[in-house]
């Protein structure tokens, strides 16, 4: 019997940080589905062809991207990507051509693939909705826009990239504007879904939280 957690939330709520720790201990794999709606974003931003470009026009487009993860990597067409991706930009990218019906269809078939006949902890927008609807597990993380947008920016700083606060806050609005309100996959809590706010909650605490849900639902080993 597979174990299968879904972690959804907006920019900043820790998805990642608490995804990726949980797979670690226990032991199983783990899937930032962020990373690829950054690559397709910057791949079709970088081809020329905006966010409300035709599906077809699209889709053309995107036989020919071909994305992988190995050992912790994602790789477009063989290379890996890096840091380019994590930029304040390409999550803008990733939210607006996210948006387009062609980009999620793309997309949520190869994460379905990705997430079939494993144990997994996934990460994104509509993992608990639409990738992963059977997850035995479904956490919704939240955190007020202010908090999220610190974070990023100590983030942010702490690579070197010095961005304002004001701007990565109007840039986290944003986001989750875009995320909740478009038609298709919408940034919403499942209603199975256990909403945690870790506004005031440390990574670790925030990560036994989902340890003592995943041990309820889930036949798990907490290394
Ligand atoms: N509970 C927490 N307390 C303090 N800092 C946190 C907490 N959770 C995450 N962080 C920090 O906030 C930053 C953003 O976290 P993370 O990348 O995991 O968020 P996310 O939800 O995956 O964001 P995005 O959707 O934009 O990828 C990281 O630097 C992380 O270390
Ligand atoms: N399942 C998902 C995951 C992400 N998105 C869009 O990508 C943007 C970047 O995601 P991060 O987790 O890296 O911040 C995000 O704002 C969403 O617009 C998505 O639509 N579905």
């Amino acid at each position: 019997m597979y174990c299968k957690i879904a972690i959804d939330g907006p920019a900043g709520s820790g998805k990642t940080t608490v995804a990726k720790e949980l797979a670690r201990r226990l032991n199983i794999d783990y899937l930032d589905t962020g990373a690829m709606y950054r690559i397709v974003g910057l791949y079709l931003k970088e081809s020329g062809i905006g966010p409300d470009a035709d599906e077809e026009e699209i889709q053309k487009k995107l036989e020919n991207l071909f994305i992988e993860y190995k050992d912790g990597n994602y790789l477009v067409n063989g290379k890996i990507v890096g840091d380019e991706i994590r930029t304040a930009e390409a999550g803008v990218y990733a939210s607006q051509y996210g948006a387009n019906p062609a980009v999620r269809n793309f997309l949520t078939n190869l994460q379905k693939e990705i997430c079939k006949n494993r144990s997994i902890v996934a990460e994104g927008r509509d993992i608990g909705t639409v990738v992963m609807p059977d997850a035995q597990v479904k956490i919704f993380l939240v955190a007020s826009p202010e908090v999220r947008a610190k974070r990023r920016y100590e983030e942010l700083k702490a690579k070197g990239k010095e961005i304002s606060f004001d701007i990565l806050l109007n840039q986290i609005i944003e986001r989750d504007k875009n995320d909740t309100s478009r038609e298709i996959a919408p940034l919403v809590k499942a209603p199975d879904a256990v909403e945690i706010d870790t506004s005031n909650m440390t990574i670790e605490e925030v990560i036994e939280e989902i340890l003592r849900i995943v041990k309820n639902k889930c036949r798990v080993i907490d290394n």
